[in-house]
């Protein structure tokens, strides 16, 4: 069954990203696509009639999934747009809150939705032995995740960077909120026995890089991840997109799509 793939933020990096996997793909096609109203791509030619759209509702309606890279404050209305047409989706937006995740997961009695920070196969593997090393490495190993992205990205740490912070504390039994230690700064920044550090660089076109840092007396060991372009996250989240078509109301996570 072909897939019918509506993108939300279809002006955006990532948004034009998906237009190229949606066309370089089988078994899907391009509902339709929106951008924020006023933006300077509406109106533009995606083949045949169709158009960039201000509306996240009409393509709702033309698609079997919705693909949503945007940012936080669109969440409301692209999930609006997605219970009005009981149509799936995919939110690959970071920089979420709990309000926005609370939200989230409400929608998700009703229609399918698939929230992750990042849609690669790499990352999500890459968590799954963060986890495995945390429980293993007793808290003589300190862990610290190091990120690097592009200088166009306004959330931070990011999303992928929480995900992998969020492995470790899983790993080591406690949540993340108590082991946090996020953006040292001053001269009473000691790290706290057990902490889970974090820090962000920003510079360049980096597409995605992440450390997990694991460093004990006298060695560390280092998982990472690189990403070398947006082509990888596109690809995985038109992967996901076409898992997702037909599934019943739910969260899902990319763990789920790739039997992780
Ligand atoms: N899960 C994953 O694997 C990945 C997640 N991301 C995340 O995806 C998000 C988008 O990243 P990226 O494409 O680089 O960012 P961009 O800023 O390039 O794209 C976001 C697009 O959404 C548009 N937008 C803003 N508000 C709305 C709205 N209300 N409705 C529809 N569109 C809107 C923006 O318009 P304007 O520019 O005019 O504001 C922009 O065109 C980020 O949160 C990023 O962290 C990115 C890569 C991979
Ligand atoms: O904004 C980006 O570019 C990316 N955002 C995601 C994140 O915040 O983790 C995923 C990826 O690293 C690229």
């Amino acid at each position: 069954m072909t897939s019918r793939i509506g993108i939300l933020g279809a002006g955006g990096r990532m948004g034009r990203a998906i237009i190229e996997a949606v066309r370089a793909s089988d078994g899907v096609t391009i509902g339709g696509a929106a951008e924020r109203p006023g933006h300077p791509c509406l109106g533009e030619s995606l083949g045949g009639t169709m158009t960039i759209c201000g509306n996240p509702s009409a393509v709702a309606h033309n698609s079997d999934v919705l693909v949503d890279f945007t940012t936080p404050d669109a969440l409301k209305s692209n999930l609006d747009a997605a219970l009005g047409a009981k149509c799936a989706l995919v939110i690959g937006t970071t920089g979420l809150t709990g309000a926005h995740l609370e939200t989230i997961d409400q929608a998700s009695r009703d229609i399918a939705v698939l929230q992750t920070a990042n849609t690669s196969l790499g990352v999500n593997m890459l968590a799954a032995l963060v986890m495995k090393a945390a429980a293993a490495l007793d808290t003589d190993w300190d862990i610290e995740v190091v990120e690097m992205h592009h200088r166009h990205k306004v959330d931070a740490p990011s999303g992928t960077a929480l995900l992998l912070a969020e492995a470790a504390a899983k790993g080591r039994g406690s949540p993340l909120a108590s082991l946090a230690e996020r953006g040292r700064d001053g001269p009473d920044s000691q790290r706290r026995t057990g902490a889970i550090g974090m820090a962000s660089l920003r510079g360049g076109s980096v597409a995605g890089d992440h450390d997990v840092i694991f460093a004990a007396e006298g060695e560390r060991m280092v998982l990472s991840h690189k990403a070398e372009s947006r082509e990888t996250f596109a690809r995985g989240a038109v992967r996901a997109a076409r898992w997702l078509t037909g599934k019943p109301a739910g969260l899902y996570t990319m763990k789920d799509v790739l039997g992780l």
